[in-house]
C-alpha cells in the first residue's frame, strides 16, 4: 500500500516495523498527520501503535493524551477524533441546539461511541450511553433528543424507537446483500431509514451522512496541523 509519503507495512509486518514507520513520520517535517488505520492486524498491540504517534499529528485524536483532554473538563485536545467531530458538526451546520438536550449514544468503541458520547458532553448536551449490555435500549433512546448510533447492525433502529422531533446522526456503515447492486451489496446505516425519517426532524442518510463528514474533518484536522507546526495563523 502507498499513502501520500511511502510505502506502508502490510497486514503481515511487525510490530516493530510499524513503530519504525510511525517514528520515521513523527520526525519527518513534511508529514503534518498520522493515521494509523483501525482495526490493527491481530498480532499488533492497539496501545503500543497508538501511543507512538506524536500527538501533536494525532489527526485521528486517538492519542490516550488527546482522549484524555477530550474527557477532562478545563483540558482542550490538540485534535478531536474525525467521526465523532462530523456528527458535531452536522448538528451546528443543520442549526440544532446541543445544550441542555438529551442525547444518546448507541455503541461505545473507542473511535466513535465513546469519544462521541463525550464531546456532547462538552456541548452540555445530557448523554446517556446504550451498549449491547443494555436493557430495554428503545425505552432510553425514545428520551432522546439527538441520537448517535454507531452500532454496525443494520436496522437496528426503528422508527417506534424515535420521539417525534428527534434529530438522528446514523453513522454505522453496513454492507448487506443486494444482487441489483453492481458490487454485489448496499450500504445502509443501524438506523431504519424508511421508518426513522417520518418520525425524526431530521435523519442522516447511509451512504452520503456521516462517512464524508469523516474524511472532512480528517483534512480539517490535517490544515490545522500544519497550520500549526507552521506557526501559521
Ligand atoms: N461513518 C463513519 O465515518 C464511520 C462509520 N463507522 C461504522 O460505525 C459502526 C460502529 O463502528 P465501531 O464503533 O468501530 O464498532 P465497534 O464494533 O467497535 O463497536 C460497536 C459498539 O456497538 C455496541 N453494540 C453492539 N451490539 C449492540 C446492540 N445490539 N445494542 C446496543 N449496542 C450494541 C457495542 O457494545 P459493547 O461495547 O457492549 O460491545 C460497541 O460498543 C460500524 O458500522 C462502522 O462501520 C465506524 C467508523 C467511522
Ligand atoms: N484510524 C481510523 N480512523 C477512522 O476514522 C476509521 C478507521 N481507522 N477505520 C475504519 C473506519 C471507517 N471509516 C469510514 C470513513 C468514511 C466512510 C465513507 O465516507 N463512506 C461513504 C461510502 C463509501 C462507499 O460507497 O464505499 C459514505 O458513507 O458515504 C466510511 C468509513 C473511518 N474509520
Amino acid at each position: 500500500m502507498k499513502d501520500a509519503i511511502g510505502a506502508v507495512p502490510g497486514e503481515d509486518s511487525a510490530e516493530a516495523e510499524v513503530l519504525k514507520h510511525i517514528a520515521a513520520f513523527n520526525d519527518d517535517p513534511a508529514v503534518h498527520g498520522i493515521l494509523v488505520q483501525l482495526p490493527l492486524p491481530k498480532h499488533m498491540n492497539e496501545e503500543n501503535v497508538l501511543n507512538a504517534v506524536s500527538i501533536e499529528k494525532d489527526v485521528d485524536g486517538f492519542h490516550p493524551l488527546n482522549i484524555g483532554r477530550l474527557a477532562m473538563r478545563g483540558r482542550d485536545p490538540l485534535f478531536v477524533p474525525c467521526t465523532p467531530k462530523g456528527c458535531i458538526e452536522l448538528l451546528r451546520r443543520s442549526g440544532v441546539q446541543i445544550s441542555g438536550k438529551r442525547a444518546v449514544v448507541i455503541g461505545r468503541s473507542n473511535i466513535v461511541g465513546m469519544p462521541a458520547a463525550l464531546l456532547l458532553q462538552r456541548e452540555d448536551a445530557t448523554v446517556t450511553i446504550v451498549h449491547s449490555r443494555t436493557k430495554n435500549p428503545e425505552e432510553i433512546v425514545k428520551q432522546a433528543d439527538i441520537v448517535v448510533s454507531a452500532v454496525g447492525q443494520s436496522n437496528m433502529v426503528r422508527g417506534s424507537w424515535l420521539k417525534p422531533g428527534a434529530v438522528v446522526i446514523d453513522v454505522g456503515i453496513n454492507a448487506v446483500e443486494d444482487a441489483s447492486c453492481s458490487r454485489g451489496y448496499k450500504l445502509v446505516g443501524d438506523v431504519c431509514y424508511e421508518e426513522a425519517s417520518k418520525v425524526a426532524s431530521a435523519v442522516t442518510p447511509v451512504p452520503g451522512g456521516v462517512g464524508p463528514m469523516t474524511i472532512a474533518m480528517l483534512l480539517s484536522n490535517t490544515l490545522a496541523s500544519a497550520k500549526r507546526i507552521h506557526n501559521f495563523q
